[in-house]
């Protein structure tokens, strides 16, 4: 059996900052957002509930869910956000468990979920770690990612578990503050110790 790591941390903390470099150490990594950017694609039974349920206004021109209107709808209403994450989560779940079988041959294998803690997904980890980030600059880092007023870039990180919680949680913790060269020879030492 290999080792599960899940990766985990706040909005704009920098996982995938730190999930790429991973990567390219030769690592697989399962990301719980690419996943669920699949299941709202055209076509899969996930699209076709959300539109029942949020109505073909949160559609583009080309009948794409349109993901910044939703984003608007979800991160500001906690009962459509639940109604969100009850049709996404068990498709993200069903097709990350079918993908990690692919890679049992592999000693380690990394789990990119940002609602790790939320979902209790952590108990199916070996090992978790959480980037984290001062609150300061998470704000501006997200504001500045996702071009979102104070408003609202405070309300996607008040959507999730703090991040103080998240880092006394995990078996890790990634500090994200400084360069991007400095997570990554905390990701180097993390490596080393396998
Ligand atoms: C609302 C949606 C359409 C916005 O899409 P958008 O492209 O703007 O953002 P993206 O998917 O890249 O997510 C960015 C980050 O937002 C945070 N986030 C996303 N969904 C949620 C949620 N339901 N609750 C709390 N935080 C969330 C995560 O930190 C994530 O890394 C999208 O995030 C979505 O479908 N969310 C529901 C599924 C979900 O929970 N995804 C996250 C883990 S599986
Ligand atoms: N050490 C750093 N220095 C400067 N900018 C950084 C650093 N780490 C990440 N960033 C930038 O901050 C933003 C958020 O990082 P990233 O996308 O990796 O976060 P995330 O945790 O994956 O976000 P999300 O939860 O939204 O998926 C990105 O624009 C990224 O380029």
């Amino acid at each position: 059996m290999n080792k599960v790591i899940g990766l985990t941390g706040g909005i704009a903390s920098g996982k995938s900052t730190a999930s790429d470099y991973i990567k390219s150490q030769g690592y697989p990594v399962l990301d719980a957002d690419i996943y669920s950017r699949k299941a709202l694609d055209k076509g899969m039974p996930g699209y076709k509930k959300v539109v029942d349920h949020f109505g073909r206004d949160i559609l583009d021109e080309s009948f794409e869910i349109d993901r910044k209107k939703l984003g608007q709808i979800i991160f500001t209403d906690k009962s459509e956000r639940e109604m969100l994450n009850s049709i996404v989560h068990p498709e993200v779940r069903r097709m990350m468990n079918e993908d990690q079988t692919r890679f049992l041959e592999e000693s380690h294998v990394f789990l990119d979920i940002p609602l790790l803690f939320e979902n209790g997904l952590d108990k199916n980890c070996d090992i978790t770690i959480t980037v984290f980030v001062n609150s300061d600059v998470q704000l501006a880092r997200l504001m500045a990612r996702n071009q979102l007023s104070k408003v609202d870039a405070k309300a996607r990180i008040n959507s999730q578990m703090s991040l103080e919680e998240k880092k006394k949680r995990a078996t890790y913790q990634f500090d994200n503050n400084g360069s991007k060269t400095d997570l990554y020879a905390q990701i180097n030492d993390f490596l080393n110790s396998l």
